[in-house]
């Protein structure tokens, strides 16, 4: 079975911006613009978090999928680079994380 990584697929997408192929589903994307990428990214997080509220596995691996592929176009819309995103990330490896825990609600 294939297999795609994440910047693969942002790759992907960026060149499909670059080189738009008429009738492909990343190009009707880029053409509506920016409001229709980003209700389709709100539409498919919320398909995420129902998929994974409803202890469906297999449903939420589809959805992560739907979900990342838009966020991906999404950056490229944007002009945020995959390299930003892994800079970013790696900005935050091997920091430990600030959490602080809510004082419990107490009885007066
Ligand atoms: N990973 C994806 C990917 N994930 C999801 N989708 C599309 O996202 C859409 C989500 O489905 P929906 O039912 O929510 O949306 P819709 O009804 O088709 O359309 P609208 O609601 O947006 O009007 C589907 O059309 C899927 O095909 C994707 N389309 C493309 N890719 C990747 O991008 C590559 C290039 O795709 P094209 O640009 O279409 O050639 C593909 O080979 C894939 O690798």
């Amino acid at each position: 079975m294939e297999e795609q990584n994440l910047e693969q697929l942002y790759e992907m997408v960026k060149q499909r911006k670059q080189e738009p192929v008429k009738g492909s589903y990343t190009d009707y994307l880029f053409t509506k613009g920016l409001d229709k990428i980003l209700k389709k990214v709100g539409e498919e997080t919320t398909e995420v978090i129902v998929a994974a509220k409803n202890n469906d596995p297999k449903e939420l691996q589809y959805e992560t999928a739907d979900m990342l592929y838009h966020l991906m176009v999404l950056l490229v819309e944007s002009g945020v680079s995959f390299e930003q995103i892994k800079v970013e990330l790696g900005s935050r490896v091997g920091q430990m994380s600030q959490f602080k825990d809510r004082a419990p609600i107490t009885k007066r």
